[in-house]
């Protein structure tokens, strides 16, 4: 299969990134957001509307989500591990919501404190009320490289979840590097085992940075014909249950590649640095986007 023509960017860095970071404004976030926006990124995740208990950084997710200036044409996400965390979402004026699950055991038990089944069980009332609203729903699933509690996942397993959640009426699936492990054909191989089972215009890479694969690894898969990518800009983030992981692949680094190829994303470079850099300064660091930090 040839390359996409155009590639999407679903901008993870204000959640993914920022749920990770101790000492962020509720200010800052917004202005983040609205800079994505004005970069030219249509789906941004803005919120996470889980237990403040188990990440505070995100108590004020629905202060960012009432916050911020919408562009029309933009879809502000967030979020959502259970039912009240959806009612939180549609209160605060979430455009579509996310769910998550893992294809490891290890992960689901540490980061959602229940089993992979008990956790799909605890979706189907949030898909039937997210329905009843007209809210889309993604669905993330994690570890489909590597746990770092269980290590090695099987394939098949990745398969079985991402077919579920999108049998349960998720529009996107989202493949989760959650640590970075992979490399690239191990990675297209996942990917073309999923894309059996779950049409490929309906899966979207999110590859964490961690070991520097991402960027190979998503050129790997591109010729699959998954067209959506995750990344988080200036590099952002981590995730609270998987130690030592890094942000996700920098959305200025994907979008220089991307160009570079010709292939249109939509995506105004320059602002999308700035944007980065400017969240980079709020945290007292520079870029984690090397593009970015060339760009000077
Ligand atoms: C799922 C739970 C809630 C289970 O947590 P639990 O402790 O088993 O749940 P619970 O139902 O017993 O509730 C405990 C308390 O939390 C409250 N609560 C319960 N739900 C909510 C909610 N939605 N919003 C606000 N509050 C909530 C609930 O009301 C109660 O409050 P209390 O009575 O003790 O005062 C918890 O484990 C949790 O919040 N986990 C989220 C962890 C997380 O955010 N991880 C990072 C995101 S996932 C990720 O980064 C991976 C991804 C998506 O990027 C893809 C990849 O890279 O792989």
């Amino acid at each position: 299969m040839a390359l996409p023509k155009s590639v999407s960017l679903f901008e993870v860095g204000p959640r993914d990134g920022l749920q990770n970071e101790k000492s962020v404004s509720t200010e800052a976030k917004i202005a983040l957001v609205q800079d994505l926006a004005h970069a030219g990124i249509k789906r941004i995740e803005a919120a996470s509307f889980v237990s403040p208990k188990w990440v505070p950084q995100m108590a004020d997710s629905a202060e960012v989500l009432k916050g911020i200036q919408r562009l029309d044409g933009v879809r502000y996400s967030a979020l959502t591990p259970n039912l009240k965390g959806l009612e939180l979402a549609l209160d605060a004026g979430a455009s579509e919501v996310a769910i998550f699950a893992a294809a490891s055991e290890g992960f689901s038990q540490k980061n959602i404190n229940c089993s992979i089944e008990e956790s799909i069980e605890r979706f189907i009332p949030l898909m039937e009320k997210a329905k009843a609203h007209n809210l889309p729903v993604r669905g993330y699933v994690s570890c489909v490289l590597g746990c770092p509690y269980d290590g090695e996942i099987a394939v098949s397993e990745v398969v079985r979840v991402s077919e579920i959640l999108y049998k349960l009426g998720c529009y996107e699936i989202s493949l989760g590097d959650t640590i970075g492990v992979g490399t690239p054909l191990k990675a297209r191989k996942m990917v073309e085992a999923v894309a059996a089972r779950v049409p490929e215009d309906k899966l979207a890479l999110h590859f964490h940075d961690t070991y520097g694969q991402a960027l190979a690894n998503i050129l790997a898969c591109l010729e699959t014909g998954i067209s959506v990518i995750d990344t988080s800009v200036a590099g952002l983030g981590g995730c609270p249950y998987a130690k030592g992981a890094s942000g996700n692949l920098a959305s200025e680094d994907l979008v220089y590649m991307l160009h570079g190829m010709g292939i249109d994303t939509g995506v105004d470079l320059k602002r999308l640095a700035a944007a980065g850099n400017a969240i980079s300064q709020a945290l007292g660091r520079t870029s984690g986007s090397k593009v970015a930090r060339a760009l000077g």
